[in-house]
């Protein structure tokens, strides 16, 4: 039987080839004979008669009108979206905003018509050569038009060309009274068959795929929920269900307002994307953290941790214990504080009941008064003692270690950063004490984040950006007048009024007077049984002087010559012995085994140039002793403008020659018996130039 002709008439040849192809699929060009016309060919290819003529779209029917043989049939192709592409369209979220491209608004809007049809919701908005684009769209989706997709586009979808519907395939049949038509219903349903199971594989895959998620987020420490955006609660394990007492997992697909404590919900709505808070839910504290859930540029909801804070501190605090047997301890307690005047008395009873209290305390007194003796004492009196203490002294440590040092780094924050971050002292003081030594020599930027840590309760770690939560109590000291500072614009007065809400004032030395003979004992007591050699008493003048001299450096310089003498003196302490009298050093520096080596490391010093340097250097240490940072400072205002490296060398050679003792860490340094008898020495040695 001669086949009969269907002629396909289409503007554009992709939708010829489309067709070609489509027949050879379904075996139509076995029953009919196809033939293809471009409408612009028509003039001289024409239709052959008796043909079926089949048109693209109704729009091109006026044109092909005078080429139509006589008496000839024509109908319209329905077309459809091609099985492949829903697939990928699948992939894309519904509601999302989709840019639908084609060549012309026309089928653009016929595609649009189409998907529609087929049950996709997305927002879809007609895109075409020339035509308004609108902002903030990321995905297109076009019907093989792709070189027409703007630049702006993240994501291209092609389906690839609309193809003819079955039922159009079914009209040919019909028309030419064809029985094979079963053939290609047969073969169209194959392909549908063929997009069924691949979803249905994935639609297993998927499910797999979400049973091992939630196997993992039920296994792990957080309670954790997700919202839509419409707070429907879509997922929820089994942490969080246990946490806040809820019936079972049936609460997924409800509104969480509906089922979930009201408190939590306040929270839920009050916390910004990707903020961490501590917050009470029926007088428990939990530490809770909100993501926003982002796809495709899209707000699809959010998730929800949790835990309660307890939980994360018992575990952080296991860790610091181990921090803590590596000597984050304090070593003084109450008992070893020495005073019995009534006005340091005052102070110890003051400060006993001070450190049952959790409150901020400071501690003000000149420079050896006993501050940090208080603080370790006062740290061991309290409910924390058990906790670690933490010393920080701002005047021993450079500006710019500071920062990373009390509130500790995130890896990579910073070029040199320690691998894994590095834990600061507020985190390691947490459950315990934290003091703050010499406070008034932080700088601005210090104090104002020393403020927040005070207010809130929380430190950031540098270059972090997760809130860590500390419970620590402050003891801050200075010898600086704060108030004044405060005046003088050097230091917050918000941060001092933080500070001083229990003010402790030392006082001096020479301001109780009737502590010298019994602290000069207790501190012959001990040095003698240090240094292995029998007691040494003080004689009349020798004590009457002590109480007569001032004392700048207070209890720290008495017990520096209390030292010294256990050193040089027999049996009785004479004025003549007293390193602060300077008509006396020529006499005891003459009785002294040093003297010789004083001559000799006075001309060596002298040699090399050091000698003012290093008597500046001495004579501050035996002040004060202290740490390097703040005799830097010191030295700088005596006119010895030091690097840290210089100075460094500087305590080296002091330190080998015996007239210092250098300190580990933050415990500074101290001039040495031999040291003050060096100092005496070059003292004489210069007054008696001067008499020259
Ligand atoms: N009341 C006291 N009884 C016994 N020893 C004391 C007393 N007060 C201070 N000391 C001793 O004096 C030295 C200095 O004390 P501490 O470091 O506590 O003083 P400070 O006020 O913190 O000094 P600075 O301001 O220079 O840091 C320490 O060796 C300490 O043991």
């Amino acid at each position: 039987m001669e086949k009969k002709t269907v002629t396909f008439v289409a503007q554009m040849d992709e939708f010829l080839q489309s067709v070609v192809s489509q027949c050879h699929e379904l075996g139509v060009s076995q029953d009919f004979h196809i033939e293809g016309r471009r409408v612009d060919q028509l003039p001289y290819r024409p239709i052959a008669e008796g043909s079926l003529v089949v048109l693209s779209t109704k729009r091109i029917y006026s044109q092909v009108e005078p080429y139509l043989p006589p008496g000839s049939k024509t109908i319209v192709a329905k077309r459809m979206l091609p099985y492949h592409s829903l697939r990928e369209m699948l992939e894309i979220p519904p509601g999302v905003k989709v840019l639908l491209v084609s060549d012309t608004a026309e089928t653009a809007e016929e595609t649009i018509q189409l998907l529609i049809a087929s049950g996709m919701d997305f927002e879809l908005y007609p895109y075409y050569p020339g035509a308004y684009l609108p902002p903030d769209i990321e995905i297109a989706v076009t019907p093989g038009e792709s070189e027409h997709v703007p630049s702006s586009i993240r994501k291209v979808v092609d389906i690839g060309f609309r193809i003819i519907d079955l039922s159009t395939w079914l009209e040919i049949y019909a028309h030419f009274d064809n029985d094979h038509f079963h053939k290609v219903t047969a073969r169209a349903v194959q392909s549908l068959i063929y997009i069924t199971k691949e979803l249905n594989n994935e639609i297993i895959h998927a499910r797999l795929l979400q049973m091992y998620l939630e196997g993992i987020v039920n296994r792990i420490e957080d309670a954790v929920i997700a919202l839509d955006e419409q707070e429907v609660i879509r997922f929820i394990n089994q942490k969080a269900i246990d946490t806040l007492h809820l019936p079972g997992l049936g609460v997924q697909g409800e509104k969480a307002a509906e089922c979930l404590p009201e408190d939590f919900i306040e929270t839920v709505r009050e916390c910004g994307e990707n903020e961490e808070q501590l917050v009470d839910w029926g007088g428990r504290t939990f530490f809770f953290r909100k993501m926003h859930i982002i796809m495709e540029g899209r707000y699809l909801g959010s998730l929800l941790l949790f835990r309660k804070a307890a939980e994360i501190e018992k575990m952080e605090h296991d860790y610091r214990i181990r921090l803590y047997s590596k000597g984050l301890v304090a070593k003084y307690s109450f008992d070893d504080i020495h005073g019995k005047s009534p006005s340091f008395q005052k102070v110890i009873q003051l400060a006993k009941k001070m450190s049952r209290s959790n409150s901020t305390i400071l501690l003000l007194g000149e420079t050896g008064t006993g501050k940090e003796l208080l603080a370790q004492a006062i740290h061991n009196a309290s409910p924390r003692k058990r906790e670690p203490f933490v010393g920080v002294n701002f005047a021993a440590i450079s500006e710019s270690l500071l920062e990373s040092e009390l509130f500790g780094y995130e890896e990579g924050a910073f070029t040199g950063a320690r691998k894994g971050g590095h834990i600061g002292w507020f985190e390691l003081a947490h459950k315990g004490t934290i003091f703050l030594d010499e406070i008034g020599d932080a700088s601005g930027a210090i104090q104002n984040r020393l403020l927040r840590v005070l207010q809130e309760r929380q430190i950031m770690r540098v270059g972090g950006n997760k809130v860590i939560p500390v419970d620590i109590r402050v003891v801050a000291a200075t010898n600086q007048d704060l108030q004044q500072m405060v005046k003088e614009g050097k230091f917050r007065a918000d941060l001092y009024y933080r500070l001083n809400i229990l003010p402790i004032h030392l006082p001096p030395l020479r301001k109780r007077v009737e502590d010298i003979p019994w602290l000069a004992d207790e501190f012959i007591r001990h040095y003698c049984l240090d240094l292995r050699r029998p007691p040494f008493t003080l004689s009349g003048e020798a004590l009457k002087a002590m109480q007569e001299y001032d004392w700048p450096g207070n209890i720290r310089e008495l017990e520096n010559v209390v030292e010294y003498l256990a050193h040089v003196v027999e049996e009785e302490v004479h004025v003549h012995h007293l390193p602060f009298l300077q008509e006396n050093q020529e006499l005891v520096v003459a009785a002294e085994e040093y003297r010789e080596d004083c001559i000799a490391l006075c001309q060596e010093y002298e040699r090399r140039g050091f000698l003012p340097e290093m008597t500046a250097i001495l004579q501050e240490l035996s002040i004060a002793g202290g740490g390097r940072y703040a005799l830097q400072e010191q030295l700088r205002a005596r006119g010895f403008n030091l690097s840290t490296q210089q100075l460094r060398y500087r305590f080296k050679l002091l330190q080998q020659d015996e007239l210092i003792y250098v300190g580990k860490g933050r415990q500074g340094s101290a001039i040495s018996p031999q040291g003050e008898a060096f100092l005496a020495y070059c003292h004489h040695a210069k007054a008696r130039e001067g008499k020259r």
